[in-house]
C-alpha cells in the first residue's frame, strides 16, 4: 500500500465515521443544473480540467459536464483496496462538482476493462484488512448504482466479475465489438459465490432467468453474446467508443434531471437499501465465507491457474 493509502482507506473503511454514501445520492438530493439543450461534446469550444491519482485519471469537459474516469492500474485494473479507495475519492470529487453531470467510465489499459476484486485481498489477509477491503467494495457499489449523475461504462476490455458489476451498476454499457473480450460475473468459477447485491443488479439488467444460469455457471460472456443476452446495450468498433460514450451521455442529459434522478431512484432504491440496511451483516458474511479453509484454497489454485495459463 503506498504511504498516503492507509490515510484515505481509512476515510471510507473507519468504523464509528459515517461511510460516505451516508450523504443521500440518487434518493433525497437536489437536481443538478437545468440540462438546457442537447448539445454534441465534440461541437463545444471548452475548458477541460483533469485531475487523477495514482490509479485514475479523471477528465472533465466543464462545458458538457461530462467527466471520464479512467482506470488506469497495471497490469489488469484489479479492484485492491487502495485502487477502491482511489476510485471512491475521485467519484465524490465529481458528485460534489455540480459542474459535472455524467460520467463515462473506461479503462486505459489495453485489452481489460478490469479484471474484478483483487484476488489478493481475499487471500490469507487478518480480519480487520477483510472488513475494510469489504466496506470498500461495497463502497464502491453504492456509490455508483446510487450516483445521481448519468453513468456509462465504456467497455474496452474483459470484465470479469467486480469488473461486471461496475458495469452493471451504470445507466448504461457500450462495449467494444471484439469478440476476444469478455464479460459476466464468473465468481462461481473460483468457487466463490456472488453477494447478493451483485446477484440482484445483474438481474435488474439481465431478468432472472438469464442470471440465473450465467451465475451458476460462472459465465464470462463474449461481447456479441453479452449483447444478445442484454448484458451491454450495444457494440460500436473499439475507436468509436468514446465518442458514442459522450453522445449516449448528452442524449440523456437532454432530459429534466430531476425527473431523471427521480425515476432512477425510484428504480434502484430497494436493492440500494437492502445493502445499505445491511452493512454489517454483509461485512460478516463476507469474512465467515472467505476465511473458510477450503474457500482459501479454491483461491489459491485459481491464481495457480492465473499464473500457468501464462506460462
Ligand atoms: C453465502 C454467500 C456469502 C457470500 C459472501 C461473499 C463471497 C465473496 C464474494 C467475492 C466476489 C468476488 C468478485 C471478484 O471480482 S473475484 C475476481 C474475479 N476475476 C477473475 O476471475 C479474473 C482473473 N483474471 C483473468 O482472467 C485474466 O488475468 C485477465 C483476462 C483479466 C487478463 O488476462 P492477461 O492474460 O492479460 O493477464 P494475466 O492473466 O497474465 O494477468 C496479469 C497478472 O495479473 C494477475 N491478476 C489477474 N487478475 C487478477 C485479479 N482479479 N486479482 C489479482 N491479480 C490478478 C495475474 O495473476 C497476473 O499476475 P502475475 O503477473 O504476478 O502472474
Amino acid at each position: 500500500m503506498a504511504a498516503v493509502a492507509p490515510t484515505l482507506a481509512r476515510r471510507i473503511a473507519r468504523p464509528g465515521m459515517l461511510p460516505l454514501c451516508s450523504r443521500p445520492q440518487a434518493w433525497g438530493r437536489a437536481a443538478r443544473q437545468s440540462p438546457g439543450l442537447p448539445r454534441a461534446p465534440s461541437l463545444l469550444l471548452t475548458q477541460r480540467r483533469a485531475f487523477s491519482n495514482n490509479k485514475i485519471l479523471v477528465e472533465l469537459d466543464e462545458g458538457s459536464g461530462i467527466a471520464t474516469m479512467k482506470l488506469k492500474s497495471p497490469p489488469v485494473n484489479s479492484l485492491s483496496l487502495d485502487f477502491l479507495t482511489e476510485f471512491c475519492i475521485s467519484l465524490e470529487k465529481l458528485e460534489n462538482n455540480r459542474g459535472c453531470r455524467g460520467v463515462i467510465f473506461t479503462s486505459a489499459i489495453p485489452k481489460i476493462f478490469s479484471s474484478g476484486l483483487d484476488i489478493t485481498e481475499m487471500c490469507r489477509k487478518s480480519t480487520e484488512h477483510y472488513a475494510e477491503f469489504w466496506r470498500a467494495v461495497q463502497e464502491m457499489w453504492l456509490r455508483v448504482y446510487g450516483s445521481n449523475m448519468v453513468t456509462v461504462a465504456a467497455i474496452n476490455g474483459s470484465s470479469p466479475a467486480g469488473g461486471c458489476l461496475l458495469a452493471l451498476s451504470c445507466d448504461y454499457r457500450i462495449m467494444a465489438e471484439n469478440p476476444k473480450f469478455s464479460i459476466g460475473l464468473n465468481e462461481a468459477q473460483l468457487g466463490i459465490v456472488a453477494p447478493f447485491w451483485f446477484k440482484d443488479t445483474f438481474v435488474n439488467v439481465v431478468g432472472h432467468r438469464v442470471a440465473e444460469r450465467s451465475l451458476q455457471l460462472g459465465c464470462l460472456h463474449s461481447a456479441p453474446e453479452a449483447l444478445r443476452i442484454g448484458l451491454v446495450d450495444e457494440l460500436v468498433p473499439e475507436e468509436k467508443l468514446q465518442d458514442k460514450a459522450a453522445a449516449v451521455i448528452a442524449q440523456w442529459l437532454a432530459l429534466p434531471d430531476h425527473a431523471r434522478q427521480l425515476t432512477k431512484s425510484m428504480m434502484r432504491k430497494l436493492v440500494l437499501d437492502r445493502l445499505v440496511a445491511h452493512r454489517e451483516e454483509d461485512i460478516q458474511n463476507f469474512i465467515s465465507f472467505i476465511t473458510k479453509e477450503s474457500i482459501q484454497k479454491s483461491l489459491h489454485m485459481y491464481m495457480e491457474m492465473l499464473k500457468k495459463k501464462k506460462g
